[in-house]
């Protein structure tokens, strides 16, 4: 039994050694190895030095931090952008889970949903605000067989998401762009649609985002937004609560969780028109954080993989700091799921009206 369990373990090192450096070892980007885990946009020694600056930013006060927010959101994806693809696969967001079916058709359902709900056709040109690396914008284009351009503030995402766009075949309709949310590099009212999955809840101010997002939709087009928020159940003098929802907030970059109404409110302060609003982590919704928990014993394997990888110089020696980091997150983040006082999944479906017309 001991021989089977020695066994079983040393296969599972391998396979992940082996998708650790033929799955993310190839992507040469600018020159440096993807497979540092470092984001490869920055070097061995700058990983470390991003996990400090990274944690310093959560001591500073909260009005001085403000202007810093995009920048401390680059540095926490140069460091977590691989290990999220490794782990988790090319879509960084939750979903509801499906029985019966397995979690890739349980993500793509979920993004499918958004372009179905924002009611594009083919050749109409859409918005993916906050890409990652694309996961969703594959899914959505291949789906709608629209024009998708996608945006991210982290340079390391948008070399990957353009590799992944290419390897599937969708280069033609999916285009990626570095930039701030907060500033898009857009014409006023240029698409003909908007989506934005798990990706807002990092504007230090969601009025900034949603007014941009507004500013380049057609009058009359449709914006879905998944948001991370907490729900009535949380209970601000409540102890553990609090404890959750700032270990969610560490762990994810977040400058702070917004609550479930206020999303609303500020969608119309900027001019929208909400169309629905919905808790898609509801019952009869199934838990999106059983797969969480279902990742434990990967995590521990992941683990002693990247201390091997560490220790043999491979990756280098933060990227263990940065797994552990992430280790904890999913606790905090099951927390929240398990006792219901925090949403990844608010769905806001809003709509830019047409100006009155002057008489
Ligand atoms: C929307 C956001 C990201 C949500 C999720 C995609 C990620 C949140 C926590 C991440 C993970 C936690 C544990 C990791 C594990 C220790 C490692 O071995 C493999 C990867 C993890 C499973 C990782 C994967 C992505 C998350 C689930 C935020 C940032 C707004
Ligand atoms: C959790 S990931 C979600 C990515 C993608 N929506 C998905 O579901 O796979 C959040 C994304 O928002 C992007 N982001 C955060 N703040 C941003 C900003 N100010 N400008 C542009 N992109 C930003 C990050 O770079 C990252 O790509």
């Amino acid at each position: 039994m001991d021989s089977l369990a020695l066994f079983c373990t040393g296969a599972l090192l391998a396979g992940g050694l082996y998708w650790f450096v033929c799955v993310l070892g190839p992507a040469e980007q600018k020159g440096k190895r993807a497979v540092n885990l470092s984001g490869g946009s920055i070097s061995a020694e700058e990983v470390e030095d991003n996990y400090k600056e990274y944690w310093k930013f959560f001591k500073r006060p909260k009005e001085t931090t403000k202007e810093k927010v995009p920048d401390f959101v680059d540095t926490f994806y140069n460091l977590v952008t691989d290990i999220y693809e490794w782990g988790w696969g090319q879509s960084f967001h939750f979903s509801p889970s499906i029985p019966g079916k397995s979690h890739r058709d349980a993500t793509r359902l979920h993004e499918e949903m958004a372009v179905d709900l924002i009611d594009v056709k083919a050749g109409d040109r859409i918005l993916d605000v906050g890409c990652g690396v694309g996961g969703p914008m594959r899914a959505i284009a291949a789906h709608s067989r629209a024009n998708v351009v996608g945006i991210t503030i982290n340079e390391y995402q948008v070399n990957r998401a353009r590799l992944h766009n290419k390897k599937a075949g969708l280069d033609s309709l999916c285009e990626v762009v570095c930039g701030n949310f907060l500033k898009m590099p857009f014409e006023d009212n240029h698409f003909d649609g908007a989506y934005s999955i798990e990706a807002t809840c990092h504007a230090p101010k969601l009025e900034d985002v949603y007014a941009e997002v507004f500013r380049v939709l057609k009058p009359g087009s449709l914006y879905v937004s998944y948001e991370w928020v907490t729900t009535d159940k949380y209970e601000a003098e409540n102890k553990e609560h609090v404890d959750i929802i700032q270990g969610i907030e560490r762990g994810d970059a977040l400058p702070g969780l917004r609550s479930y109404a206020e999303i609303t409110e500020i969608a119309k302060r900027v001019g929208f028109e909400v169309v629905k609003e919905k808790d898609l982590a509801k019952p009869p919704a199934q838990p999106w954080w059983t797969r969480l928990k279902m990742g434990r014993f990967a995590y521990w394997r992941n683990h002693i993989l990247v201390t091997i990888l560490a220790a043999l110089g491979i990756a280098p020696k933060g990227t263990v700091g940065v797994h552990d980091m992430l280790f904890k997150t999913a606790d905090y983040l099951t927390r929240g799921g398990e006792t219901g006082i925090f949403t990844p999944m608010h769905m806001v479906l809003l709509r830019k009206p047409h100006p009155p017309k002057s008489s």
